[in-house]
């Protein structure tokens, strides 16, 4: 479904991703998991069109993004790191308005709306206006929002940063039962070792640039010799996402979060 092959990108003289290559399957969740500055989100921009390659090729269910960019945009969704719903429309009005700018029909546009926020359980709030919405709340619905047209992929850049451990789990528990029933690959990026032994099928680790590693869990736990992810990951990168997770980017971001939900 996802096909990257020597994918580089370079700012000036700064390369952020070197030569990354990697297959998702269909149906598959995989996850980019790496310290700050890895490069996973250029990776992710690099995949749905926001950044062009330096070098290297991309292949979205067949089809290549640099050449039919509007082609390649129908087939995902992606929901990143800033929110981009208008909190002063409602939950229903959102989904409703991505459903009109991807030129659904009236009956589908409605059938979907109602199947998506039941799914991520919001179809009983969906009259109130988005800032009225704790975080999770708010994540689900970008979520959900981004599953309107029916996407054969989801792209989750950091879905749960600045979010309490019970939203967490909770959006983890409907992203999964997404991906079950509508068969969806989804593609994500996260710091949460936790998150990623427990949603993702398959795993690629990344530093300073490079794809260093990829398999399932057991697989990298086998390939270092170690008996958990987290010291897999340790193996593998020398570093620990915990020092990662407190670095002043993380802070800022959320901050930002917090402040953007009003609390
Ligand atoms: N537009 C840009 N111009 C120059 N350098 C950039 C640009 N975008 C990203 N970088 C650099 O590329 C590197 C990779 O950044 P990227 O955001 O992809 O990392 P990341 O793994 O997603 O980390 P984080 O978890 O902090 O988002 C960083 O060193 C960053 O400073």
């Amino acid at each position: 479904m996802i096909r990257v092959n020597d994918l580089t990108k370079t700012f000036k003289d700064f390369t952020a991703v070197k030569g990354v290559s990697f297959h998702v399957a269909p149906g598959e969740i995989f996850a980019f998991l790496g310290p700050n500055g890895a490069g996973k989100t250029t990776t992710i921009k690099m995949l749905t069109t926001i950044l062009r390659p330096t070098s290297g090729t991309v292949e979205l269910d067949g089809l290549n993004p640099a050449k039919d960019k509007m082609g390649a945009r129908k087939k995902f969704g992606i929901v990143f790191q800033d929110s981009s719903l208008d909190v002063e429309q409602s939950a229903y009005e959102n989904m409703e308005m991505h459903g009109v700018l991807y030129h659904m029909p009236k009956k589908e546009r409605v059938q979907r709306i109602e199947l998506m926020l039941n799914t991520f359980e919001l179809w009983d709030r969906r009259k109130e206006y988005v800032k009225k919405f704790s975080g999770g709340m708010k994540r689900r619905l970008e979520i959900a929002r981004g599953l309107m047209h029916s996407p054969k992929i989801l792209f989750l850049d950091e879905p749960t940063l600045g979010l309490d451990p019970q939203s967490r789990n909770q959006l983890w528990t409907h992203v999964k039962q997404l991906n079950e029933i509508e068969n969806t690959t989804i593609f994500l990026t996260t710091h949460y070792m936790d998150e990623v032994e427990r949603v993702a099928h398959r795993i690629g680790i990344m530093d300073h640039g490079g794809l260093i590693a990829q398999g399932t869990a057991a697989e990298l736990k086998e390939q270092t010799n170690t008996a958990s992810l987290e010291d897999a990951f340790l193996a593998l990168t020398g570093s620990s996402l915990r020092d990662e997770e407190s670095s002043s980017t993380d802070q800022l971001r959320e901050y930002a979060q917090i402040q953007g939900s009003g609390k």
